[in-house]
C-alpha cells in the first residue's frame, strides 16, 4: 500500500505456494483503493485468472488489444504456442469453424450415415471430437 499512498510506480512480484493468500491479498488491496473511490484496473492474462479478481478483465479485453488468431496459429515459436492461453482459445475457435464448414462429425463411434455424419479422419477432426466430448473446454497448459 506504500507504493499507492506515496504515488510511486512499482512492480511487486508475489510468489508463494498455492492457497497461501495471493488472491486474498490482491483483493484486499483492490478493496482498500476502491473504498477511497479511486479507479483500479485489474488486467490478467487468462479468463480464469480474471474470474478470481474483483472486476478482473483479461488484458486483451480490458485494453482492446488486437488478437490475430492466424498469427498465433502459424507464426509463433512452438514453445510460445504451448505456453499461451491465448493460443488455446484460438485453436478452439479454429477447430469449431473448420468442423462446421466441413459438415458434422460422427464422434461417438456410431456409424456415419451417407447423408449427414462423417467419420473423423484428420487430426483436426479428432481434436474436434475430443473437444465436443469435453463440452468445448480445452485443458489449460500447466
Ligand atoms: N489472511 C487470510 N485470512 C483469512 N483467509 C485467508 C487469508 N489468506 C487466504 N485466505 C483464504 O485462503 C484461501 C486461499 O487463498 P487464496 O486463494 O488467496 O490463495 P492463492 O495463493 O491465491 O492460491 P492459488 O495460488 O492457488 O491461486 C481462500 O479461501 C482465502 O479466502
Amino acid at each position: 500500500m506504500d507504493y499507492y499512498k506515496n504515488q510511486q510506480g512499482g512492480i511487486i512480484f508475489l510468489d508463494t505456494p498455492g492457497g497461501t493468500g495471493k488472491t486474498f491479498l490482491i483483493n484486499i488491496i483492490l478493496a482498500e483503493i476502491r473504498a477511497k473511490k479511486e479507479i483500479v484496473l485489474v488486467l490478467v492474462s487468462s479468463g480464469i485468472a480474471a474470474t478470481l479478481r474483483d472486476s478482473g478483465r483479461t488484458a486483451h479485453s480490458g485494453l482492446k488489444l488486437p488478437l490475430n488468431v492466424t498469427d498465433y496459429e502459424f507464426r509463433a515459436h512452438p514453445q510460445e504456442i504451448a505456453d499461451s492461453h491465448i493460443h488455446q482459445g484460438a485453436r478452439s475457435v479454429k477447430t469449431i469453424n473448420t468442423t462446421s464448414l466441413s459438415g458434422p462429425l460422427s464422434c461417438s463411434g456410431q456409424r456415419a450415415t451417407k447423408t449427414f455424419l462423417r467419420q473423423p479422419q484428420t487430426t483436426t477432426d479428432r481434436h474436434a471430437c475430443q473437444m465436443s466430448q469435453t463440452n468445448h473446454h480445452p485443458t489449460l497448459p500447466k
